[in-house]
């Protein structure tokens, strides 16, 4: 079968075959370690992304449609949806739900014309729910997924600016163990626990080590890769305390988050701090990250925060 797809596709395989072959430079949205994202519009418009697999690892289809098949079925408000993927002689495509506002990486880093900010607001909306799809992966699903690849650009936005984690699984099921090391060393560098790059392991708290510094994005607006803190030898954690020590908080945040209140900066920098603790067993669990963000940061004013979420220009 040339096309697989995970529950409903209201489309007649004919319509997205041709759509697929129809593909060129201006449909790309964007490109990563695994190959080139299309943006694939349907006749009626509906809109999807398509992945062009480049890069993958030897091994019989069989077991890759079989990880697909799993990755298809994890169905999650804030998980990229994949819709469906298609075998082709020389190369593999895999169609998922298409989120309009991009990722959160052109947020907080390109600063282009009409580029939006993301308010504080905004930016505890996307934290709470990137926690809730990592969550799922790594207590919800069965087997558990461990992510291997948390960053800023794969957490994807829709116009609501609800998180989608996107990416899942596609680590370990493109790359084999060996070539993984050296390729999320190059790629991801700045977000990779202690010891995951050491030894090339990822576990769930490696996973969790990585969303403490994607918190840690959020508060202070940098790329964990700054020359800021690079120049000076640190990285985002360990430049973080120093600041901190100095008592330099207003120094940590970023500029563009003027609606940021001290008590729920400092409760996010404290949960970061505990998922990037050197020693993985210190770490909390997503289960626990996640009741950390609900309790302390939506709890002193939640109904605050719903209604402010919006208004993120
Ligand atoms: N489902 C999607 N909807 C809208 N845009 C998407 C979607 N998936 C990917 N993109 C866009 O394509 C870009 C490239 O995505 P891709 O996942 O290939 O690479 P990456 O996440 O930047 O890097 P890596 O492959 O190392 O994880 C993203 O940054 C995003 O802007």
């Amino acid at each position: 079968k040339l096309i697989t797809f995970h529950g409903d596709m209201p489309y007649p395989s004919c319509e997205i075959i041709e759509k697929l072959e129809a593909l060129d430079e201006e449909d790309v949205v964007g490109s990563g370690g695994f190959g080139t994202v299309y943006r694939m519009v349907m006749n009626d418009c509906g809109t999807f992304a398509v992945k062009r697999i480049d890069r993958s690892r030897e091994g019989s289809d069989q077991v890759f449609e079989r990880e697909l098949e799993i990755l298809g079925s994890i169905k999650h408000i804030n998980l990229v949806n994949l819709r469906g993927y298609c075998r082709l002689p020389a190369t593999k495509l895999l169609i998922y739900d298409y989120l309009s506002m991009g990722s959160l990486d052109d947020f907080l880093h390109e600063h282009g014309e009409g580029q939006q900010l993301l308010n504080w607001s905004a930016r505890l909306k996307i934290a709470l729910g990137s926690a809730r799809g990592l969550a799922y992966l790594h207590h919800d699903c069965c087997p558990k997924i461990i992510h291997r690849d948390i960053k800023s650009s794969n957490i994807l936005l829709d116009e609501n600016l609800e998180p989608h984690v996107s990416d899942f699984g596609l680590a370990k099921l493109l790359v084999d163990e060996e070539a993984h090391v050296t390729t999320v060393v190059a790629g991801t560098f700045g977000y990779l626990a202690p010891e995951y790059l050491q030894s090339g392991r990822a576990t769930e708290k490696s996973d969790v080590y990585s969303f403490g510094v994607l918190l840690l994005e959020l508060v202070t607006g940098k790329r964990p890769t700054d020359p800021t803190f690079v120049k000076r030898g640190l990285n985002v954690v360990g430049w973080m305390n120093t600041l901190l020590k100095e008592n330099r908080l207003e120094d940590v945040i970023d500029k563009r988050c003027a609606d940021a209140d001290m008590e729920t900066v400092e409760a996010i920098l404290e949960i970061a701090a505990r998922c990037t603790d050197a020693n993985p067993d210190d770490r909390p669990s997503m289960n626990q990250v996640l009741q950390l963000l609900e309790q302390e940061v939506m709890s002193p004013c939640p109904s605050d925060f719903y209604e402010s979420h919006s208004d993120y220009c």
